[in-house]
């Protein structure tokens, strides 16, 4: 049986065939904003994303994801959090059953409809494969999806999914722009955590935005109704 969301593989058992589960720095976490420190040190997130590095897009069975070229630094995020450079791999998003739960991370408790996760991989290693495994390997970029407007980014997403209907399946995406689905102000929060799903290293520096980007109810519905043809998980 392998991992999911159901009651019988989701992450209440991941521990079982992933012990890490119990590590120190076990993502998501719930971000108390009074409770954040201040760190004059960081600086603002300088990202620069090369819409021609857009590869294709995957139903992975949990998720859709879109990967990108990455083999030169045509699309990388620098500064934040972080030192050196880290070429963006993939983006997917996480979404649940309901408009009041989706996201991964919380704030003050508070779950959003979805949640946008930009993952990134550290040059200092020779691949994503690599980078995965180092504590400083990966930055994933988290942004939150409420809402209420119609999202003209993502509905281009969404208008791909005809084509990406069973598990497994990837499609040509180009030309794509991710960051048309960040928030207008990059403030963030930071902190060192792991991957959300098995096998759950513990290697990302995550940097989620404060402010939310908007998605209609359609969208999020249609995120919802593909979700079943993923056969993905319900979040709850
Ligand atoms: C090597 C590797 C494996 C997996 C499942 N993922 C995705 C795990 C994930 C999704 N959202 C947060 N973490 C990544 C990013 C890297
Ligand atoms: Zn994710």
């Amino acid at each position: 049986m392998s991992w999911g969301y159901a009651e019988d593989n989701g992450p209440a058992k991941w521990v079982a065939n992933f012990p890490i589960a119990d590590g120190p720095r076990q993502s998501p976490i719930d971000i108390v904003p009074g409770e954040a420190s201040y760190d004059a040190g960081l600086k603002p997130l300088s990202i620069k994303y090369d819409p021609s590095t857009c590869l294709d897009i995957l139903n992975n069975g949990h998720s859709f994801q879109v990967t990108f070229v990455d083999d030169n630094d045509s699309s990388t995020l620098t500064d934040g959090p972080i030192s050196g450079t880290y070429r963006l791999k993939q983006f997917h998003f996480h979404w649940g059953a309901a408009d009041d739960r989706g996201s991964e991370h919380t704030v003050a408790g508070t779950k959003y409809a979805a949640e946008l996760h930009l993952v990134h991989w550290n040059t200092a290693y020779p691949s994503f494969g690599e980078a995965a495994s180092k504590p400083d390997g990966l930055a994933v970029v988290g942004v939150f999806l409420q809402v209420g407007a119609e999202n003209a980014s993502l509905q281009r997403l969404l208008d791909a999914f005809d084509s990406i209907k069973t598990k497994g399946s990837q499609t040509s995406f180009a030309n794509f722009d991710p960051s048309t689905m960040l928030p207008g102000c990059l403030d963030y929060w930071t902190y060192d955590g792991s991957l959300t799903t098995p096998p759950l290293l513990e290697s990302v520096t995550w940097i989620v935005c404060k402010e939310p980007v908007s998605v209609s109810p359609e969208q999020v519905g249609l995120q919802r109704e593909c979700s079943d043809r993923l056969c993905a998980h319900r979040l709850e």
